[in-house]
């Protein structure tokens, strides 16, 4: 078997094997690598489609010769998905926090930020927004000013800047990881694999071995990843491939409130207990929109774009599916 040499540990299964805690640091397609508490590491398999796992699951595993069979997954605290039409993507499970990187340019898309957030609300994740390049000052200001809806909805949003071979405000993130578990997620060009490779040194190895064993000696990019950043004080970092569209079929429209800060902290004053402040009259989160020629109010602290955003992701969850 071309995986098996890969493995870190040889030879047959007890006869009496009995079933051992693992954590998911790998995954590719339906196998994933688990580790044990003593940091051995190996290639399992789902006993059936219930034992399923992905990367930040804790698994009860069994032996065979030198791989393993995943027979229960634990129960878990969250999973962080997305949804098309089609079918359910998950990138991983019981995190304490994302951190979405998003930079001075590339020019980053609000909308695909919104979806993140909102997913990570559905799943009552706590969200970190980066902003990276901050040494580009022509772009970085007018990128900080569209992140302000954000700081003041309450998401912790931080400068970065990762040129050459200085940082700064990499302390700060630091900090904010520190003994937590991060998925980190960025569209392309952000600098991810820059920052990955900043904060754990060790990264590029770590994935070679891991998509080696993962892959049969295929070197591919597709696998998410679990780094440890200080294993001692419980700080993980996750990293998984980028993808195209952030999917939220498997929310309601009428979720959407709840899951954006900036909405949700003005439903209760709507005149209707069933209003989708899309039109209603005596409309709370209406009144607060930012240049709205609907609402005669003072404090408007919804941003148009978020309110466009909450009104293009209603229509969009609306529409059957076929
Ligand atoms: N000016 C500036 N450039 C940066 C900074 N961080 C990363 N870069 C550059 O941005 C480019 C993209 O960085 P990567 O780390 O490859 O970005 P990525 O997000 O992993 O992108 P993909 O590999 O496409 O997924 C590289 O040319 C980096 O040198 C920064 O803080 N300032
Ligand atoms: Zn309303």
């Amino acid at each position: 078997m071309g995986r098996s040499k890969h493995s870190t540990q040889v030879g047959a299964a007890p006869a009496t094997a009995t079933v051992q805690p693992g954590l998911v640091v790998g995954s590719h397609g339906r196998h994933c690598l688990v580790e044990s508490p003593d940091g051995e590491r190996r290639i399992c398999h789902p006993r059936g489609k219930k034992s399923q796992a992905v990367v930040g699951d804790r698994v009860q595993w069994l032996p065979s010769t030198d791989e393993g069979t995943i027979e229960r997954v634990d129960t878990r605290r969250n999973l962080f998905y997305r949804q098309d039409e089609i079918r359910t993507k998950s990138f991983a499970a019981n995190l304490d926090q994302i951190l979405m990187l998003v930079a001075a340019e590339p020019d980053f898309s609000e909308h695909q930020l919104a979806r993140a957030l909102i997913a990570a609300e559905a799943e009552h994740i706590r969200a970190l927004i980066v902003l990276n390049k901050s040494d580009l000052p022509g772009l970085f200001s007018p990128a900080w000013e569209r992140l302000a809806p954000y700081r003041r909805m309450g998401y912790g949003v931080l400068p970065l800047s990762l040129k050459d071979t200085g940082a700064s405000g990499l302390a700060e993130v630091q900090a904010e990881l520190a003994g937590r578990t991060t998925l980190i997620l960025g569209p392309s060009g952000v600098g991810k694999s820059t920052l990955v490779n900043r904060l754990v040194p060790s990264a590029l190895a770590q994935t070679g071995e891991i998509s080696q064993a993962l892959n049969s000696g295929r070197h591919t990019t597709t696998t998410t990843t679990w780094y440890w950043m200080d294993k001692p004080a419980g700080t993980a970092l996750i990293d998984s491939p980028g993808f195209q569209e952030f999917g939220l079929h498997h929310i309601e429209p009428t979720q959407l409130p709840a899951l954006m800060p900036d909405i949700a902290a003005h439903t209760g004053e709507c005149r209707f207990y069933n209003c989708t402040h899309r039109h209603e009259p005596g409309c709370g989160v209406i009144a607060h929109v930012e240049g709205d020629e609907r609402n005669g109010n003072s404090d408007a602290d919804i941003s148009a774009m978020r309110y466009r955003i909450y009104n293009e992701l209603f229509d969009e969850l609306s529409r059957p599916a076929y």
